[in-house]
């Protein structure tokens, strides 16, 4: 099984190229409000126009009201939605796009226990390491052998990074990886070093998997 990679929070065209030609699956453009990594409708559309076919183009979201969604969904045309607040299934499925539910495990307060039941048309869930109603993207990382079954593909995020995701791939065998702070010099300034060694590593603890 090949674990997919997703890459979030970019903001320069020149980081949506390379992260192509590193061969990953998702690249995730965030526009919660408040995030070093916030575009404007305009600089998201810019960088949408640098994803190519076959790879998809997340739009990131935290509590927006419904019509900043719906005009990123218009412009951009993602491929999927990524909820990270207290969006309601309601709220999540009425764009008419595929969405991912964040379930945040963080803080001794996890909200796993009520994902899947809450949100039945999710199409997959992210778990991340912050506590419920905190940002993510802060790189928190949670103890990745308390993983839930919750039905649905599982994106393991938060506070993955080179040295330690492929670890967290031998350990939870997700769907996919998502990262974000992990792979940059500085907040929204991805470095290619960083980004070339972080899907060397999986692509490692992926040959080391278990027939
Ligand atoms: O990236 C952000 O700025 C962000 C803002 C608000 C909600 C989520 C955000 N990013 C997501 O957080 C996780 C983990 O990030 P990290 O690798 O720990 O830095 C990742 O899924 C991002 O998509």
């Amino acid at each position: 099984m090949r674990t997919r990679i997703k890459f979030c929070g970019l903001t320069r065209p020149g980081d949506v190229r390379l992260a192509v030609e590193l061969g990953v699956d998702a690249i995730g453009l965030v526009f919660a409000a408040g995030s070093p990594r916030c575009l404007t409708p305009d600089q998201g559309a810019s960088l949408r126009s640098a994803v190519p076919p076959l790879v998809d183009a997340v739009a990131l979201f935290m509590d927006n009201p419904g019509s900043e969604v719906e005009a990123v969904v218009r412009r951009l045309k993602p491929d999927l939605l990524q909820f990270h607040g207290s969006e309601s299934e309601a709220f999540c499925r009425s764009f008419g796009v595929p969405f991912i539910k964040t379930v945040a495990m963080g803080g001794g307060a996890s909200d796993a226990a009520t994902a899947r039941k809450r949100y039945p048309s999710a199409s997959a869930f992210l778990l991340d390491g912050h506590a419920p109603g905190q940002p993510g993207g802060r790189g928190e990382r949670f103890d990745w052998t308390q993983v839930p079954s919750l039905g649905r593909p599982l994106f393991l995020a938060g506070g993955l990074a080179p040295a330690n995701v492929a670890e967290a791939v031998r350990i939870v065998r997700p769907y996919a990886v998502d990262v974000s702070s992990g792979i940059e010099g500085a907040p929204g300034l991805k470095d290619g070093g960083r980004m070339q060694s972080f899907v060397d590593e999986v692509r490692r603890a992926d040959r080391s998997a278990p027939e």
